[in-house]
């Protein structure tokens, strides 16, 4: 049989499987399950039923996930010209497009027939409008557009703690959008400030980021900012009785160390301030939702 020199070696299943999971980013997809349990659990006293738990938990993973897919199919051109991302499965052709798309529809097919069967058709729904609003809306048009794309997209990936709490109750309470508004301002200090490391890939390929579009200095107050604001979004789920001391204390903790971080950032020099700054957000967020649980089993007013 003649194999033709330009054909790309063929990879192995394993090697199929291990990039198919790559593109489901399932570092991100776990954060975002994690904020959607912890809006479950805050919905009612005491634990929620388990097996609506897990169901919940796997249709808005696999929705999350299918998201994640389609934003590497829509970015493979941008993705193969940026030095973060040049190495994706779709971007280096490892993936095929017939290969991604299939596996995406079929997440996406999988999690929201859970939601809708096994849960409720509202989360359903909005489970797959938070989809169209990552996947469509901000990265299709949105992050090509305005270097307020992520300002605006930020929202698809604010909505499972509202997603979790409506899979319990089958209703919209606004303690839920508490929840959403603290991933919403969060959203640009922790975006804003791995752009600022990694401008020139985006100034390369032309998406008007913040840095690239207003330059540093702006970013760096703009960060400043959003993380004040934060920290008084932060407050609210105390001062309307959700939430008690434990929450109060370790969110304003962690939010104190973010404005450091923040500070420094648009203060000093340092060549790691801004990734240090990046990865420090990921854990202040984690932490707050953890420490949203504890105070919810344990709570202490006062
Ligand atoms: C529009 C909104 C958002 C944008 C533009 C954004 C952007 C990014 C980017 C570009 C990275 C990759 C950094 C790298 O490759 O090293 C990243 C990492 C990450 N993001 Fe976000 N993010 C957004 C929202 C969120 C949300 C809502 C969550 C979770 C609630 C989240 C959690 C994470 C986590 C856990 C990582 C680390 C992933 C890893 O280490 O592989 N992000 N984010
Ligand atoms: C159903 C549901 C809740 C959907 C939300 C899905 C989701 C994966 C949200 C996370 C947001 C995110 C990682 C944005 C980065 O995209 P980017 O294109 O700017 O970053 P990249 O260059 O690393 O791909």
């Amino acid at each position: 049989m003649q194999v033709s020199s330009v054909s790309k070696p063929r990879q192995s299943l394993l090697g199929l499987l291990k990039d198919l999971y790559e593109i489901t980013k399932p570092k991100v997809v776990f954060m975002l399950v994690i904020t959607a349990i912890v809006g479950m659990v805050l919905a009612q006293e005491g634990w929620p039923n388990g097996e609506r738990l897990i169901i919940a938990s796997l249709g808005i993973g696999l929705l999350s996930a299918a998201a994640a897919a389609m934003n590497h199919i829509v970015d493979q051109k941008i993705d193969a010209k940026m030095a973060r991302t040049y190495n994706r499965p779709i971007a280096k052709g490892r993936v095929t497009n017939e290969q991604a798309v299939g596996f995406a529809f079929l997440l996406a097919g999988l999690g929201f027939g859970l939601l809708y069967a096994w849960i409720n058709p509202l989360t359903a729904w909005l489970t797959l409008a938070s989809l169209f609003g990552y996947a469509v809306v901000y990265t299709l048009f949105l992050k090509r557009m305005t270097p307020q794309n992520i300002v605006i997209g930020g929202l698809a990936g604010a909505m499972p703690p509202l997603l979790g709490w409506v899979a319990m109750t089958g209703e919209l309470h606004p303690f839920s959008l508490l929840l959403v508004m603290i991933i919403f301002t969060w959203t640009p200090p922790h975006f804003w400030a791995l752009a600022i490391h990694r401008r020139d890939d985006y100034a390369r390929v032309n998406i008007p980021m913040l840095p690239v579009t207003h330059g540093l200095s702006f970013t760096k107050n703009a960060i400043v900012l959003y993380t004040v604001l934060l920290t008084l979004v932060c407050f609210l789920p105390y001062l309307v009785a959700m939430t008690g001391l434990i929450y109060l204390v370790s969110s304003t903790i962690l939010n104190v160390i973010f404005l450091h971080y923040a500070w420094r950032l648009k203060t000093t020099e340092s060549p790691t301030i801004a990734m240090d700054t990046f990865k420090f957000s990921i854990w202040h967020l984690l932490v707050i939702f953890v420490a949203l649980l504890v105070d919810h089993f344990y709570l202490i007013r006062w």
